[in-house]
């Protein structure tokens, strides 16, 4: 009897563990970005350890500030470009590849059953591929660079089953709002969440990675889809290594059950300034937008961008509107195939594959007391620039009111 978090851990740990129990656990593979492998290395320095654990399990896409954004981000980048020369840490991805979040499913380093934690709290993304994927401060991340090793507690999961037929114009985002604004924002505080439900089925990988991504927005350790064909789909063409799925057993012991029907459910969104302040579009729609942001580790991927320029193709934007894709190979996509064009042509602008100005530090701030509407996961009083205020919604909700320049409902443009 087990949750798919406990049954990772087990075996991740080499002995059966339960929820609550204290485990010494090996790392499968471990991430850190350009902003926090600055104080995993230092951290890691201090430690006096010569050689990190392994070359190969290391993983360190530049996202956050790249390229960078002044002479001393560019300057700390550069020492740690050395230092990832040095040990020789083969997985090394430099700016423009895209998010990390992004960039590790892509290269193939998540997959079903692995335990992947990251120097970034979005790191649940990869339960989507049925890992336990969680995120560490960099301190840790430092020990796990020299032991590839880390002590957990067990989580307990709650279990969350979403059924119904999603409407036209509902996608993955609008399913993800309403989930943690039925959960809230404390609502799963170190639980593991396990997805189920012919919704959930019915969602793409891309759909289901930024549902499993916003679960640390309900402070879960970590979101995990069980694998079936469409995750074994994406995973077996990439896969870096050998992998084994895991599921819960039936008698698995779950803290709480959540049922949620997306039955009639209208396109969703967070209000400033918390993300589960979460309400249908129809209630704030005509709100007046200064940006509108498409892009991140929860919506720049291909279709994302593709359901943007479906509502953007042939009317012009009426604010300023900045999409970023979430790497360099959904770029590639989105060019060959005509989202690129759609989307310039309708006055977007474009930037470099990264995480943009999703945490303020770049290519999109917004100014004191402007509102911008974002595919993002946070909207945090200041999070995208001093004063501003977020609201988070789809790609087509953002897309639609970059047409207006108000918050607007996909279907009403
Ligand atoms: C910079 C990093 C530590 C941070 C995180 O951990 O989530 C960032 O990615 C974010 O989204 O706020
Ligand atoms: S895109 Fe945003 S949420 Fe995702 S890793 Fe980057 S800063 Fe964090």
């Amino acid at each position: 009897m087990g949750t798919i978090s406990e049954k990772i851990l087990s075996r991740a740990s080499g002995k059966t563990a339960v929820a609550n129990d204290f485990v010494m656990a090996d790392i499968d593979y471990a991430m850190a970005h350009d902003g926090t492998s600055i104080l995993a290395v230092k951290a890691f320095r201090e430690m006096e350890v010569e050689k990190v654990w392994n070359t190969d399990k290391i993983v360190i896409p530049f996202d956050h500030l790249a390229p960078a954004n002044s002479d001393t981000t560019a300057s700390l980048q550069k020492d740690i470009r050395n230092w990832i020369h040095e040990q020789k840490i083969r997985n090394f991805y430099d700016i423009g590849n895209g998010i990390c979040h992004q960039v590790l499913p892509e290269k193939g380093f998540a997959m079903p059953g692995k335990l992947i934690v990251g120097a970034d709290s979005h790191s649940c993304t990869y339960g989507a591929f049925g890992a336990f994927g969680t995120g560490v401060g960099a301190t840790d991340m430092a020990e796990i660079f020299a032991s590839g090793k880390l002590w957990f507690r067990v989580p307990e999961s709650i279990k969350i089953t979403v059924e119904g037929n999603m409407n036209k114009h509902v996608c993955a985002k609008d399913l993800t709002l309403k989930v943690v604004g039925t959960v809230g924002s404390d609502g799963a505080t170190y639980k593991a969440l396990e997805f189920y439900g012919n919704t959930i089925s019915d969602l793409s990988v891309s759909g289901r990675m930024t549902l499993c991504n916003m679960a640390i927005e309900m402070g879960a350790k970590t979101g995990i889809v069980p694998p079936d064909n469409k995750t074994l789909e994406y995973v077996k063409k990439r896969a870096v290594d050998e992998y084994d799925p895991v599921y819960a057993d039936d008698d698995a012991i779950y803290a709480k059950e959540i049922h949620i029907d997306v039955e009639d459910l209208e396109p969703q969104i967070a209000r400033p300034h918390e993300v589960d302040n979460v309400c249908g579009v129809s209630e704030v729609e005509g709100t007046r937008v200064d940006q509108v942001f498409i892009g991140t580790c929860t919506n720049g991927r291909l279709e994302d961008l593709e359901d943007a320029a479906a509502i953007l193709e042939g009317k012009d934007v009426a604010v300023r509107t900045i999409v970023i894709p979430a790497s360099r190979d959904i770029m590639i996509e989105a060019t060959k195939n005509g989202t690129v064009e759609k989307l310039l042509e309708a006055g977007a602008t474009f930037a470099t594959p990264g995480c943009g100005p999703c945490l303020g530090g770049h290519m999109g701030v917004i100014g004191d007391g402007e509102t911008c509407i974002s595919t993002a996961n946070r909207n945090f009083r200041g999070r995208m620039g001093k004063g501003g205020c977020i609201y988070l919604a789809s790609p087509a909700t953002a897309a639609a009111s970059a047409v207006t320049g108000t918050i607007t409902h996909p279907g009403n443009v």
